[in-house]
């Protein structure tokens, strides 16, 4: 893509903010080129305003419709989300779980309209948690039932859109019915650019930590790198979020008033802005996709800078 190409371009040319080498044919880099942390552009004033996202979201720049309370310049370019609380919203109004779920999804559906409409650039879901398999079997049938018919209703409408599929997870451990739509999905939409929309199937923060470790510590014992080469961006590119432009949230909203990160995206929110609504995520509507964004907004990111 060619903004990607463009901030690597920037990346490039700004190396004394990283301790590895550079070269695109370095063998520690040559499956991917690194991906921007946040603290390269947060110790360097004269690429400020790539922090905030305005180089890469110009290149969809008019397309992007915002409302007044939002500053373009000020957009997250990667938003998380950990939509909890639907069952409690299907209990509240004594519905079945399976009906609580379904207003989820009429949610998802909305925030990645929202997503497209104000020039977000990453939108990433946590749908289904590796200890989710602790739930009742039936309730983890209804999940994977529900993904399945609506990724099949929508992957024609995200060809329009110009939004991108990508799961994070082990999607091994999904029915096969699901896993091949799946893959549909991924080479369906791999040349989208719009919006980048990443689902979190099976998903551990943790484990998703162990095995780009296993990773890394098999290429030292291949003599592909040596042990001082180990940094934070070379873990980074072994981490499952490196299919993605930008793979640390700027923004994580979690619903239902619970206060905690249950395993999710561990490494890459290190530096993330934290927004909790009381809302359950069926009732997430634009409001509160708008509050979140305002709050956003109004945060001052540091990177463990002094303040200003
Ligand atoms: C295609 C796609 C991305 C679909 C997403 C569907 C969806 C809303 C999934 C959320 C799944 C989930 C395990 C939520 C957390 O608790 P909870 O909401 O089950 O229950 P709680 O009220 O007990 O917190």
């Amino acid at each position: 893509m060619a903004f990607s190409l463009q901030l690597q371009q920037i990346f490039l040319s700004h190396t004394r903010f990283c301790s590895q080498p550079k070269s695109i044919t370095n063998p520690l880099i040559s499956l991917k080129l690194p991906s921007i942390h946040p603290l390269a552009f947060a110790q360097n004033a004269a690429v400020s305003n790539i922090d905030t996202g305005v180089a890469a979201i110009d290149a969809s720049a008019d397309e992007v419709l915002l409302p007044p309370q939002l500053k373009r310049e000020l957009m997250p370019k990667h938003v998380a989300v950990i939509m909890d609380g639907n069952r409690r919203w299907a209990k509240m109004r004594g519905l079945p779980v399976a009906l609580g779920y379904e207003a989820g999804i009429r949610a998802v559906r909305n925030l990645i309209e929202l997503c497209g409409k104000w020039g977000i650039r990453v939108l990433t879901l946590f749908a289904f948690s590796s200890d989710n398999w602790l739930r009742p079997k039936v309730e983890v049938d209804i999940l994977m039932s529900l993904f399945e018919r609506a990724l099949n209703d929508e992957l024609e409408n995200f060809a329009r859109a110009g939004i991108q599929i990508s799961i994070i997870g082990d999607s091994s451990k999904l029915p096969k019915s699901l896993q091949d739509l799946i893959d549909k999905g991924i080479n369906t939409t791999k040349q989208n650019s719009r919006l980048h929309l990443v689902v979190a199937v099976n998903y551990s923060g943790q484990h998703d930590v162990v095995q780009a470790c296993q990773t890394i510590a098999q290429k030292v014992k291949d003599g592909i790198i040596e042990t001082k080469d180990i940094n934070s961006f070379l873990i980074e590119q072994e981490l499952q979020t490196n299919c993605i432009d930008f793979p640390c949230p700027d923004l994580l909203i979690r619903t239902s008033g619970e206060l905690r990160l249950s395993n999710f995206l561990l490494w890459q929110l290190a530096y993330a802005e934290l927004f909790f609504s009381h809302s359950h995520w069926p009732d997430f509507g634009e409001a509160e996709f708008l509050e979140a964004l305002c709050s956003f907004q109004q945060r001052q990111r540091r990177y463990g800078r002094q303040s200003s």
